[in-house]
């Protein structure tokens, strides 16, 4: 049996690059289901804290924590940038990757990748190069392929900026149902107007610093914290 490898806890986390404070410290307990939208204005420290908490990045100090030994929890996670970077090879192989590194017979995992792809609007792109495709369904094939495993948290960093209406709406429903499906996600963005559709919490960092932590509805009609306050008025923070 797979065991639940949340909550993710953070006590005292902190990230530092050359004597520099790049996130923390934070105490911050991540429990098994959700979908946690951080926000902050731009080099608040987001991208680093997603990356400390997914494992690219050791905390300099303080702890970063998984319910089990963090080796039994690398499978159960995935990340997917903003830019994806995809083999040079078909949409399918891309995606049937993870199946097969993970010893899984080809055959098998290329069916369950086509199976991903359609769920994600690119059944009829399997057989395209990834590396033709446009930017919407890149980000779409990087979903199906963060999502094939059934993480049970994802981790997102802006995965629509730069993306056209039709292609957010889109990457929000995968979201929505992977996240109906029990994947717990984590993403940052920027546009307000997706933070409202998608937040069930919001995390709100600024200055390294982990300044409100609330339910969405609260952060949106009556945030605490004046920093984030002035962030939803539209002020330029500094
Ligand atoms: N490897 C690194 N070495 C040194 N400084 C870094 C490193 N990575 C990030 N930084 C700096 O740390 C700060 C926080 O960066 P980070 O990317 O985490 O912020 P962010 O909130 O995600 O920003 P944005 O919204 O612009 O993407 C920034 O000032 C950035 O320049």
């Amino acid at each position: 049996m797979v065991e639940q490898i949340l909550p993710l806890r953070l006590a005292g986390a902190k990230l530092t690059r050359r004597g520099r404070t790049l996130v923390g410290p934070i105490d911050l307990t991540l429990g098994p289901q959700g979908f946690t939208i951080v926000m902050g204005p731009n080099g608040a420290g987001k991208t680093s804290l997603l990356r400390m908490m997914h494992g690219l990045e050791r905390p300099s100090s303080g702890r970063v924590e998984w319910a089990v030994p963090e080796v039994q929890a690398r499978p159960s996670q995935a990340y997917v940038f903003q830019h994806p970077t995809l083999m040079r090879r078909t949409a399918l192989d891309n995606v049937a990757y993870p199946l097969t590194v993970h010893g899984m017979p080809r055959k098998e995992a290329r069916a369950r990748a086509a199976e991903a792809l359609k769920s994600v609007g690119l059944g009829d792109s399997a057989l395209k190069m990834a590396y033709y495709l446009s930017g919407g369904e890149r980000q779409k094939l990087a979903l199906a392929r963060a999502l094939i495993r059934k993480p049970e948290i994802l981790f997102l960093d802006e995965p629509c900026a730069s993306l056209d209406g039709r292609a957010i709406r889109d990457i929000e429903h995968i979201l929505l149902t992977a996240h109906a499906a029990g994947t717990r996600i984590m993403m940052i963005t920027h546009d307000h107007g997706q933070a409202r559709r998608l937040a069930e919490d919001v995390l709100f960092i600024h200055h390294g610093q982990l300044h409100a932590a609330d339910q969405a509805d609260a952060f949106f009609s009556d945030p605490q914290s004046p920093e984030a306050h002035a962030f939803l008025k539209g002020d330029i923070l500094i």
